[in-house]
């Protein structure tokens, strides 16, 4: 074990089997919550430290030059990630999320150029943005009593968010007729992110099997459940087209489907292109695009309605743009709007959504930031420590947009969408997302809270943050 530790970035003293359970265990329950845990650990041993998780070193990275140094430049060392053995178990080695080699590469570059194809050229992403938060603007105007309208807005956002990935992806929204069975199983998935915490990830499948069968079985159902739901009008499109009604119109794809589709119909089914594969990558992004994206507009307008001067600010320079609100705020206007940018910039900082970031697998002994880091050590930028480290964002736990007015450059330094090989696939769907869906409705309506505003994080020992519950009024400008 010591000569272990002597070829590793600084940690705490590990012990053979367990590692460093024991300090892990004890600093969550003092700090109450993992981010500052890890911020702990890294004023200790510095930007980069070693956290044994029993027997396998885990290599945390919480500062913007270390990360940019081994997952930019280095890229290609660390396309492969660690997997949870239940998203294995689950996945059956197809997909994005959940695998390592020639299929994740290819599953991956036809996702992505396929959303790209959808955003360049004919704007359809901006298009698909628009169409959507205008029909959700209706329903809100329609509810409303003289002006204003109260809502959850983890209700709001889920429809608005789930729709349009849905649309992207099997090319319909979620409208009266059809939108309680999604949120039925959305909030099924809320219930299996709740109770999914970084002991599920770790854990060979049948600890979970043998000791916990319920907490087993409860994820093992919603993923089924969610499987069917989502790629049901997939899998429909796929039979009409094996009996000869339903061609593509290889000039007028209509959403991810009908790219899969086609590539299918032109190339015949292998083992990257077959109906398992369409309905595991349906899944993988139709997760991956809303939990990430609601909980980020949540938590954003949560902090808005704590500062309401900003919500102001941010305002006065979208109506100045817009001309007084004659037309809606569009992508192009982005290269303007420094101020919103900064906001939405400081909204992700703050948020930090994934308390524990993926780990990726270091294949052989390498240099990260000055230390030697050993071949088999799982290795990470903790983005949630990164983003609340104090030598780079002065006061982290303020809520403070003017940081980046005062630096712009400090923008890149927030990196919520990781960075390298493997990061957020999603990316720019998600920047046009926030940066459409914060502006416009700011644009439309002012916004108040109803009922009282929290300020405390919601499961601080989970992977990944979850939104708050959160109440507010739409008042119609
Ligand atoms: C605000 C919204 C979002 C945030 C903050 C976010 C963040 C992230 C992060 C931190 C990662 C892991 C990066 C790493 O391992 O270093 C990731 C991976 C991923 N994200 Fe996102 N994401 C968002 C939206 C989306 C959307 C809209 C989609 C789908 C279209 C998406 C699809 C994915 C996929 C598929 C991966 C796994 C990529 C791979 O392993 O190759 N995300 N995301």
């Amino acid at each position: 074990q010591y000569q272990k530790v002597s070829r590793l970035p600084p940690g705490p003293v590990s012990l053979p089997l367990i590692g460093n359970l024991p300090q892990i265990v004890y600093y969550l329950w003092t700090t109450g919550s993992i981010v500052a845990t890890f911020d702990l650990f890294r004023k200790r041993y510095g930007n980069i430290f070693t956290l044994w998780v029993g027997p396998i070193p885990h290599v945390s990275i919480a500062d913007y030059e270390t990360s940019h140094e081994v997952f930019v430049k280095n890229a290609s060392k660390y396309a492969d990630k660690f997997h949870a053995p239940l998203f294995q178990e689950v996945k059956k080695e197809q997909g994005v999320l959940a695998t390592n080699g020639e299929h994740w590469q290819e599953m991956r570059r036809f996702a992505l150029q396929t959303l790209r194809n959808m955003g360049v050229g004919k704007d359809v992403m901006e298009m698909k943005i628009m169409e959507e938060l205008n029909a959700r603007c209706a329903d809100i105007d329609k509810k409303a009593v003289n002006g204003v309208t109260t809502t959850h807005a983890a209700d709001f956002f889920d429809l608005t968010v789930g729709s349009i990935i849905n649309n992207i992806l099997v090319g319909y929204r979620f409208e009266e007729h059809n939108k309680h069975e999604f949120l039925k199983i959305k909030n099924a998935l809320d219930t299996a992110f709740e109770i999914f915490t970084p002991f599920d990830m770790t854990v060979p499948t049948w600890v979970l099997k043998w000791f916990f069968p319920k907490r087993y079985n409860q994820m093992m159902k919603v993923n089924a459940e969610c499987k069917d739901f989502v790629a049901k009008s997939a899998t429909e499109r796929y039979e009409a087209m094996k009996s000869g009604k339903y061609t593509i119109d290889k000039e007028n794809l209509q959403d991810y489907t009908d790219a899969f589709l086609l590539k299918i119909q032109e190339d015949g089914e292998n083992t990257d292109y077959n109906i398992e594969s369409l309905k595991t990558m349906i899944v993988d992004l139709w997760i991956t695009g809303q939990e990430t994206t609601t909980t980020t507009l949540i938590s954003g307008f949560n902090q808005l309605l704590l500062h309401p001067e900003v919500m102001d600010k941010a305002r006065a320079e979208i109506m100045k743009i817009t001309e007084n609100g004659s037309r809606p705020l569009s992508l192009s206007d982005r290269s303007s709007t420094h101020y919103l940018n900064a906001v939405i910039g400081e909204i992700q900082r703050h948020a930090s959504i994934l308390n524990i970031n993926f780990w990726r697998i270091n294949h052989e002994p390498t240099y990260m930031g000055g230390h030697l880091v050993d071949s088999g050590a799982f290795v990470t930028a903790q983005l949630s420590a990164l983003h609340v480290n104090e030598t780079v964002f002065k006061n982290p736990q303020e809520f403070d947009p003017e940081r980046f007015m005062e630096d712009e450059k400090l923008l890149q330094k927030v990196i919520p969408f990781g960075l390298g090989k493997r990061s957020c696939l999603g990316e720019s769907l998600a920047r046009s997302e926030l940066y459409l869906i914060f502006g416009n409705l700011l644009l439309r309506y002012n916004f108040e809270p109803h009922g009282k505003l929290s300020t405390t994080e919601t499961l601080p020992y989970s992977f990944a943050k979850r939104p708050f519950k959160l109440e507010m009024q739409f008042v119609k400008i």
